[in-house]
């Protein structure tokens, strides 16, 4: 069994694949190191012969991760690095070792999928589109704020901006114009979030007309259907970069 992480800025996913055919046996979400070995190790039957992870923590940080996994699980980590060029795609920023390892990944991961032209719309913590062309070159993307981000900065830049979690959700059960401070806010933050997934879309029109593969991925995707009927979710997208970039026998 390999066990799979992709550590982001907010959360670590996590993953227990067979190493023979990459069924999955579990998986979740976290919100700690701890609570990673934690839930893990909770699982029935965990027969640990390697593990991958990709980060886009500091160095320190996931060195400790590593440390902890060595300690808890005995095996040793392999943490996915940059590259130039990979599996058919070429990274496009000036200095290739800058660009993210989440975006690299997941471009590695739908240029795999689709062979062919592809836009990555990746909402986490932060918003990401990346773009590869049919011929593998990576073209470069974008970074915003994502809805955690956009929440935040209001609720930390005003004083009457204030409301709690359950009434967040509800909001979310319309778009229609808001008629309370959580509904202006929630509704507010996913229209900008639908309309950087439109604006993408329109990029690799211009780009490519209609000859391009969408794909959705991070916590907040669902988000975003509407505005991108086309795009395939594929929640997993980094992890199947990280399979390519760190192959276990
Ligand atoms: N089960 C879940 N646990 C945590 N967050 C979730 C879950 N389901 C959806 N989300 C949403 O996903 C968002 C976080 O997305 P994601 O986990 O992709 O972020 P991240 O990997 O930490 O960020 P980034 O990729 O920008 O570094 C949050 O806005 C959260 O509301
Ligand atoms: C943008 C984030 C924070 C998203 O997780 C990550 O990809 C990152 O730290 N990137 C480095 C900066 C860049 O990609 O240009
Ligand atoms: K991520």
């Amino acid at each position: 069994m390999i066990l799979e992480l992709d550590c982001g800025n907010s959360f670590i996913k996590w993953r227990v694949i067979h190493a023979a055919d990459a069924t999955i046996v579990g998986g979740g979400i976290v919100d700690s190191d701890q609570a990673l070995v934690d839930e893990v190790a909770a699982l029935q039957s965990l027969r640990l012969t390697g593990c991958r992870i990709v980060s886009v923590r500091s160095e320190d940080e996931t060195a400790a991760l590593c440390a902890l996994i060595a300690k808890a699980f005995a095996v040793v980590a392999r943490v996915a690095e940059p590259a130039q060029e990979m599996a058919g795609v070429r990274n496009g920023y000036d200095d290739y070792q800058r660009l993210g390892m989440d975006r690299w990944l997941a471009a590695l991961g739908a240029f795999h999928l689709a062979k062919g032209a592809c836009l990555v719309i990746d909402l986490g913590t932060a918003a990401k589109a990346d773009f590869v062309s049919a011929d593998g070159e990576h073209l470069g993307g974008y970074i915003c704020p994502g809805m955690p981000l956009m929440r935040s900065q209001l609720r930390t830049h005003t004083r009457r901006i204030r409301y709690d979690d359950a009434s967040a959700e509800r909001a979310l059960s319309s778009l229609a114009p808001g008629r309370s401070t959580v509904e202006a806010v929630e509704r507010g933050c996913v229209l900008m979030l639908q309309g950087f997934a439109r604006t993408q879309l329109e990029q690799a029109r211009a780009l490519w007309g209609e000859d391009f593969t969408v794909f959705l991925t991070g916590g907040d995707a669902p988000l975003v259907r509407e505005a991108a009927p086309q795009g395939r979710v594929v929640p997993d997208l980094v992890f199947v970069g990280l399979a390519m970039a760190c192959p276990l026998d």
